[in-house]
Parts: structure tokens; sequence; C-alpha cells
């Protein structure tokens, strides 16, 4: 049962917290366009929330308000119980927020650690120039960040690429390493754009056993999109399932297969 103050138990047994995020109200247009009608929803300490819906839907433009990337003309977005104003990319990296991104955004000439570790850039304090007059500063931060980033790649099973240039991984270890680098950033709350999209069933699986470990082991929040209905339904705690921009189901997997409106849309069935 939900508790709006407290939080939830699952039903595997995982404390579910504080609301974290609150969407409220959010309408996103683009000229003519309305990307998103009037959503609400919440996003809960410890949970792994999915937005599903079909091609065009709105979940793009819905992750890029979640991660402060675009405004909406109406609405707030709430972030630990205060109004988020409008910030920078950076600004939103330092309040805790990561991502990856749909088309793999890494760095394909550089090696796999080398990717891991720019994921650290928002938590390095000594700057350029410090780091020219505190020799032994710079390095002893150097030291605790690249501890970091080999914890996350053991963690992710990418030991034996580590010194691999990205550019000659298959598809999905860069999705896996484009997760690393997000988790690098040790985020309270991570943001996925498709995580599964273009894997093949093994590499799928091996995705959600990593979401979950993910968020079983350092307690992550984890917010997802995704077309593909089946993949997230035994990953998450709760779906919203968007339509032509509106919210048309949320809930628990289970409640958001049964919702004749989210059958209807998955089956192309137009409901006004
Ligand atoms: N930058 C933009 N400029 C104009 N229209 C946009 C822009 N981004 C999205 N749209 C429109 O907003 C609507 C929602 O698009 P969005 O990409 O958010 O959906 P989606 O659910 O992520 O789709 P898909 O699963 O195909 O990626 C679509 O009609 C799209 O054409």
């Amino acid at each position: 049962m939900l508790d709006q103050a407290e939080g939830y138990i699952t039903a595997d047994g995982r404390k579910i917290g504080a609301v974290v995020m609150e969407m409220k109200n959010i309408t996103l247009r683009f000229g003519g366009v309305e990307a998103i009608k009037d959503i609400s929803f919440d996003i809960r300490e410890g949970e792994i929330r999915a937005i599903i819906g079909p091609n065009g839907a709105g979940k793009s433009s819905m992750l890029n308000v979640i991660s402060g990337f675009y405004i909406p003309q109406e609405g707030q977005v709430y972030y630990k119980g205060a109004p988020r104003p409008p910030m920078k990319p950076f600004e939103v990296a330092r309040q805790g927020i990561a991502r990856t991104f749909q088309n793999i955004a890494l760095f394909e000439g550089m090696t796999v650690l080398d990717n891991v570790m720019t994921g650290r850039l928002t938590h390095m304090k000594t700057g350029l120039f410090g780091q020219a007059i505190w020799k032994g500063k710079a390095e002893a931060e150097e030291t605790a960040n690249r501890e970091v980033a080999e914890k996350i790649i053991d963690f992710l099973e990418i030991q034996a690429i580590r010194k691999t240039p990205v550019a000659r991984l298959p598809y999905g270890l860069k999705k896996r390493v484009e997760l690393a680098r997000a988790l690098a950033a040790e985020p309270s709350l991570l943001l996925l754009d498709e995580p599964m999209a273009g894997m093949n069933v093994e590499e799928k699986e091996d995705m959600s056993r990593f979401i979950l470990d993910v968020n079983d082991e350092f307690g992550t929040t984890i917010a997802l999109i995704e077309h593909d209905m089946g993949v997230v339904m035994d990953l998450s705690d709760r779906v919203v399932v968007m339509d032509y921009g509106k919210k048309i189901g949320d809930g628990t997997p289970d409640e958001v297969r049964n919702n004749q409106d989210v059958i209807d849309a998955y089956l192309g069935v137009s409901h006004d």
C-alpha cells in the first residue's frame, strides 16, 4: 500500500522511501506540438520507475524535463521537496542526477577506464590552477576518483576491457560502459534513456540484471524510459504509461498490464 509520506515495501521486500522528484502538471510544447500534456507523477527514493509508451508518446521529452534539459511551459518540477529552477546540465549533475543516452554518448577513441573517469568530473574539486600549486592534493583526489571508477568497473564486470578503446566494443558493452560512466558520478538519481534499445535478448537480460544490481547494491533511485513494454515489467516497481503526450496509466506493472487504455495504446487502438 502506498503511503504518500512514508513510501512502501515492494513485493520483494525492498523499502521505498519518500518522494525524491515530483512532476506536477507538466506541459511541454514544441511550437504547435504538445509533446507532454498536463502530466503529474512522482519518483520515490530507492525506486525503479519506468516511463513507457509507443513511438512519439513523449517519453524522451519527459526524460529531458526530468534531467532539466527542457523547461516545461507549464507545471513545476520539484526535486527533494523544492521547486527546481532552470539549471545548466552541470548544475543538474551537481545535484546528484546522472543519465545515459539512447544514442550512446561516449568518447570513442578513449579507453573504457578513461571514459568512466569522465563520470568523476563533477566530483573533482581541484581545478587546473589548483593542480599546479597543490600537486599532492590533486594526486590524492585523482587516486580517490580512480578507486571509485575501478570499483564500478569491477561491479559491472568490465575489468577485461578497461584498457580497450570504446570504438572497438560491441554495442551491448558500450551501453554497459555508459552505465558505468553515469554510476561513476555516484548519482542519487540515475536516468536511463532506453537502456535496452537495439540489444539482443542476452544483452537485454544482462542489462536488466545490472540495473537491478545497481539499485540493490548502491540504493540508487532509477528512472528509465523504454519503448518495449515487456522488458520493463520485470524490472520496475512502478510504471507511468504515456500515449500522444498524455498519461494513460500509472501503477505497478500488474496494474498497468491490466489497464484497458494501455492495452489499446499498445495495440494501436485510438482513444480520444
Ligand atoms: N525537439 C523537438 N522539436 C519539435 N517536436 C519535437 C521535438 N522533440 C519531440 N517532438 C515531438 O514531440 C512528440 C513526442 O516526441 P518524443 O520524442 O518525446 O516521443 P517518444 O515517446 O520518446 O518517441 P520514440 O519512442 O519514438 O523515441 C512527437 O510528436 C515529436 O515529433
